[in-house]
């Protein structure tokens, strides 16, 4: 829901104009062990005739582990924004322009969910692989791609969308709401019959360095690292300043509240009531134990991330402050 440009208008300088980000420390959240997990799939390149790159469509233009590019950039590779439903993509001509820009000239943005677009997938990777040098592999009529991407983007999903479009048959890959549920690179798993195409699932990795705080928090919102890394109050507060920055005020409606607000406290304070989320703690008061009842923070920061998640706050662009004004 975008609220009235008048109560848009009296909100203006009512919101944060940054995200406090002292002291945080984002190596924790994404500690460097994927380089192994990088290492694998280097070795299984020489199979390989296409690399797939799936990344999260809300976040275009942040958060890509560039290491893909630098380590798997000698074959063909198409880019798929994935998550569609849920991004806000008002500026898509612009993002692809701004991709084009950066090298990046094969892009489509896919519904795993609801199978959109998947059925350019194949003839766009047909007509790479046939303009593209195959080395030892020339001979060999099959294809074989890799899917590769950071965490919980839809690596999995996408696999078992092709199948479903391509082999009328179901799921291959294992698909969970958390990352890390591929755990391996995966032997190969038929996706096409004409043209006979196999694909590798490979673990999501995140970029051994993330560039900034902030691509860190929109990688954490989107559910690419485990909360518990970064702290589900520091999201929902990460969240709450990009809705309200973006003019996105559904949460207010979706949570019946008051009005819109760039406090988190207050807001998960009302989240959690309305939602019945509170607890008893015992406070030490001067004339002995007394029982009261708070706001279950946790739980109303949970359940704000999951709504968003879920696609019930509206879509989003939350690399909008970094486009350039031109792209
Ligand atoms: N709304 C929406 N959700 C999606 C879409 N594609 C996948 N998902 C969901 O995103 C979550 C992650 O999907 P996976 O396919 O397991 O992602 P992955 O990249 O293989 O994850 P890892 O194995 O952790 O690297 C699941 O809950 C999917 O149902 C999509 O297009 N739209």
């Amino acid at each position: 829901m975008r609220l009235s440009l008048r109560v848009l208008y009296a909100a203006r300088g009512v919101w944060r104009e940054c995200f406090p980000l002292h002291g945080r420390d984002v190596a924790r959240w994404f500690p460097g062990h994927m380089a192994k997990g990088l290492k694998k799939m280097q070795s299984s390149l020489k199979l390989v005739d296409c690399v797939i790159e799936v990344h999260d469509a809300r976040i275009p233009l942040s958060g890509r582990n560039p290491l893909f590019q630098e380590t798997l950039g000698l074959k063909p590779h198409l880019l798929v924004l994935n998550k569609k439903d849920l991004a806000d993509l008002t500026e898509q001509q612009e993002i692809v322009h701004y991709l084009e820009g950066n090298g990046i000239k094969n892009v489509i943005f896919t519904n795993c969910i609801k199978d959109e677009n998947i059925k350019q997938i194949i003839p766009k990777v047909t007509e790479l692989i046939g303009c593209s040098y195959r080395y030892h592999r020339a001979e060999n009529l099959e294809y074989c791609i890799m899917v590769v991407g950071v965490p919980n983007v839809g690596k999995s999903s996408l696999i078992n969308s092709l199948r479903r479009q391509h082999l009328r048959t179901g799921k291959a890959a294992r698909v969970g709401g958390e990352p890390g549920i591929t755990r391996a690179v995966t032997s190969r798993i038929q996706v096409c019959e004409h043209p006979l195409m196999f694909l590798l699932d490979t673990p999501g990795v995140l970029a051994p360095r993330i560039e900034n705080v902030e691509t860190g928090l929109k990688l954490a919102i989107c559910g690419t690292v485990l909360d518990h890394l970064v702290g589900e109050e520091t999201m929902a507060d990460y969240l709450l300043y990009t809705l309200n920055r973006h003019g996105l005020f559904g949460y207010v409606q979706h949570y019946g509240l008051a009005s819109a607000c760039d406090d988190i406290e207050q807001v998960l304070k009302s989240v959690a009531v309305k939602l019945g989320k509170t607890r008893k703690v015992k406070v030490l008061t001067g004339t002995g134990d007394v029982r009261v009842t708070q706001p279950n923070y946790a739980m109303a920061a949970r359940d704000f991330l999951r709504t968003f998640r879920s696609g019930l706050l509206g879509p989003v662009m939350l690399d909008r402050d970094i486009m350039p004004a031109c792209c």
